[in-house]
């Protein structure tokens, strides 16, 4: 519950100020760089921490014949305007040490400017300044409530900076940069409503008004300005502003702005007559200032202008989340009244809700009566024949979002006829309370006297299709109701898929009913030989994966045609010049490893990825290559022409062929028994067996190269499938 309030207060915040926020962080970090880059000239001298007044005044009153004033900006740049002794005017940067000039002011550019007009007020002037006040205050309360839902998810304080599990990118880097970029957030967001607060003059006004100073008529003795104890013990880091007397008239006084007071001196004696400590509200207001712009450090600038982009991260992936949780829509065509199966769902991210639809969709349109609601609008069902719950867990074993009243509505809304009922958990093992909710909810129901169950409770581990059709398989034998019992149709739509383009093929092979094919990826597929091409021939969520050869770029397949194969048929009736959509998956566990002897053995299409990665190996690898066929046909001759050219150019060591319909009836068993010494050394000395092809060939192989281990090097193929060199992509 108190969740669902966090989360609903963040959104709704975030919903009305994102637009002004997505301005005030662009303005704020192209601001937070000019910031960076006006820290940039050398002006600032090396020593100007130690520097005292009693150092600087007499250097500069010798250096220059009038002075008005002596500046000290954040960044600990001096700048003096007067007159030099030659008479000419001056505004310039300087060496508060030497006097000598360093440099002119510059003006902000037009741009900075027009950036820090937008940043401050929209150019709407005070209306401007107000909302910019309020929008600064709704990401106060952002950044607080995001806080709180963070502390939630990592179950308190401690775990705070504990891993944050990845669902998926928009979940994962959210909640991450949010709690690394939390302080200065909120740094930048308490500043900025400050700032605006004190603009409107929301705290009580102090002027700084000096006393009335009684002056002698006759001017005293001059001193030696170096002697002035206020100036020996005032830093000039510590200075804002020095206004000189305008005349050696009495009546004229030094002008000394502090970062916290304002002081009259004396001229010739260097006495304080008058000193005013600036109000606290002005003091904040300064340091709100600092903090709010990165003025005084470069490092906190950088740290702004990072933040001021995270902010805008936080808009899209927050936006991202809010999104995928309101992807899945409910669709019902029966009323609640009329429902005999009742679906309740518990879901926070909507996944939940996608495997349940995807019952509810079944049943519908086997013509039988079903309802889809939320786990928290559970009433009386008078119809219902079959509940079932399908419900995520989060935090402390507590119910998701849409769920929290459910446990309260089962005893306030007793059914008033027999109901059977099965939950099926979704959780994941990497939370310690596994699925604890739905355990919750199956005991809760048991303890009901209208409620008989129908199975036991079933659990989904990290949304596994298979798991789920663990479920689906007893519960709908148990009703005789048929459902489908393939995982790929639970299974999550694929993404990411790419226009790939057919560039050649081979007609079918009579004989083996294998074909090749030539395929171009985009520019941007980076796959290798080994990895998997993964097709979508029914445009649904049914997937196809084929081991890849990457030959000059682009992607070759070897095909073998099924009948009624849905992959292959979907191959085979691409043309030369088609485009389809498909997607890479990596496949790492399938890559040829570099630098070691390897044994490639396979049968049939489990060339396919050898020929790749013999076009992909460097002159005089040590590479061989033990492969079966049924029959020498013309794509095998093909593939021969390839192989001996690939010896001839050291690529490839050597290359065996086993035909199990030809006279002789070789297998690849026997190829591999024949050069049993050669594989037990290589085995040995730590190469590398690779097996692709089909798990018949591929269990037959691990036998006889278990035995080969075994008599010649006294240990089995297990010791070396531990140590990482036997890889396999058998199907
Ligand atoms: C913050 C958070 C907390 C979670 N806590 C648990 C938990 O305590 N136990 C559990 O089994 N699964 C937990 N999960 C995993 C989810 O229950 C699981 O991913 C589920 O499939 C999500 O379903 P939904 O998308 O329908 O909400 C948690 C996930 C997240 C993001």
């Amino acid at each position: 519950m108190t969740l669902s309030i966090w989360r609903y207060a963040h959104l709704a915040l975030a919903l009305i100020s994102s637009l002004f926020l997505v301005m005030a962080s662009v303005t704020g970090a192209i601001l937070a760089i000019d910031a960076v880059q006006e820290k940039m000239p050398p002006y600032r001298v090396a020593n100007f921490d130690q520097l005292t007044l009693a150092q600087t005044v007499p250097v500069l009153k010798e250096k220059f014949s009038e002075i008005s004033e002596v500046d000290v900006d954040h960044n600990g740049f001096v700048r003096l305007q007067g007159f030099d002794n030659d008479g000419n005017e001056v505004d310039a940067y300087i060496n508060p040490t030497t006097g000598k000039i360093l440099g002119k002011p510059v003006e902000k550019s037009a741009f900075v400017q027009w950036n820090i007009a937008l940043h401050r007020s929209l150019f709407l002037k005070e209306t401007g300044r107000l909302i910019i006040g309020v929008i600064s205050f709704l990401l106060l309360l952002i950044a607080i409530s995001g806080f709180a839902l963070v502390i939630q998810r990592q179950r308190g304080m401690r775990g705070f900076f504990a891993k944050v599990i990845k669902e998926y990118f928009a979940q994962y880097y959210h909640v991450n940069t949010g709690r690394l970029i939390l302080i200065p957030v909120m740094v930048i967001a308490l500043t900025g409503t400050y700032l605006s607060m004190a603009r409107f003059q929301l705290f009580p006004i102090q002027q700084v008004e000096h006393r009335e100073v009684v002056v002698a008529e006759e001017a005293p003795e001059q001193q030696k300005i170096a002697d002035f104890k206020l100036f020996k013990n005032t830093k000039l880091a510590d200075v804002k502003k020095l206004a000189f007397p305008f005349a050696a008239d009495p009546e004229e006084f030094y002008s000394l702005r502090l970062t916290d007071r304002e002081l009259m001196v004396d001229q010739f004696t260097g006495e304080i007559w008058s000193e005013v400590k600036y109000p606290s509200t002005l003091l904040l207001e300064n340091l709100s200032l600092d903090l709010h712009t990165g003025r005084t450090s470069i490092i906190w600038a950088i740290i702004l202008g990072i933040a001021c982009i995270n902010i805008l991260f936080f808009i899209y992936s927050g936006f991202a989340i809010t999104l995928r949780r309101r992807a899945t829509k409910i669709k019902n065509r029966h009323k609640t009244t009329d429902a005999e199966y009742i679906l309740l769902v518990g879901t926070e991210n909507g996944s939940t809700l996608r495997f349940a639809n995807a019952i509810h969709e079944q049943l519908n349109a086997q013509g039988k009566v079903s309802y889809l609601t939320q786990l928290n609008q559970y009433q009386v069902f008078p119809k219902a024949k079959q509940l079932i719950v399908f419900t995520s867990t989060y935090g402390l074993g507590d119910p998701p979002a849409n769920g929290s009243k459910f446990l309260q509505l089962i005893d306030k809304h007793p059914q008033k006829h027999q109901i059977h009922f099965s939950v099926v958990g979704f959780g994941s093992h990497a939370y310690p309370d596994f699925c604890e909710f739905a355990k919750q909810v199956d005991q809760k129901l048991r303890a009901q006297s209208w409620a008989t169950a129908l199975t036991t409770l079933h659990t989904v581990d990290d949304k596994s299709a298979s798991d789920f059709v663990a479920w689906v398989k007893v519960w709908s034998e148990k009703l005789g109701i048929e459902l489908a019992t393939t995982p790929a149709l639970y299974a999550k739509k694929p993404k990411g898929l790419q226009k790939m383009m057919v560039l050649d093929r081979t007609e079918v092979n009579v004989e083996e009913q294998t074909f090749m094919l030539t395929i171009r990826t985009p520019a941007r597929a980076k796959f290798t030989s080994g990895d998997l091409l993964a097709i979508y021939p029914a445009n649904d969520n049914r997937e196809r994966l084929y081991s890849v050869a990457k030959c000059n770029g682009n992607v070759q397949l070897v095909v073998k045609l099924h009948e009624q194969g849905l992959g292959s048929e979907y191959l085979n009736k691409l043309q030369v010049g088609e485009v389809f959509r498909a997607r890479m998956v990596a496949n790492n566990s399938f890559h040829k490893p570099k630098n070691k002897a390897v044994a490639m053995i396979g049968n049939g299409t489990g060339i396919a990825p050898f020929l790749g990665m013999l076009s992909q190996s460097a002159k005089n690898s040590n590479n061989r290559l033990y492969i079966g066929f049924r029959r020498e046909t013309e794509i095998i001759k093909k593939h021969k022409e390839f192989l001996a050219q690939h010896v001839q150019n050291h690529k490839l060591r050597s290359y065996q062929i086993a035909f199990s319909r030809e006279q002789n009836h070789c297998y690849v068993m026997d190829l591999i028994r024949n050069d049993a010494p050669h594989l037990a050394e290589l085995l040995k000395d730590g190469g590398v067996v690779m097996i692709c092809g089909s798990l018949l060939m591929q269990q037959d192989v691990e036998k006889v190269l278990d035995e080969i281990c075994l008599e010649i090097n006294g240990n089995a193929l297990s010791f070396y499938k531990e140590k990482g060199q036997l890889l396999t992509d058998c199907y």
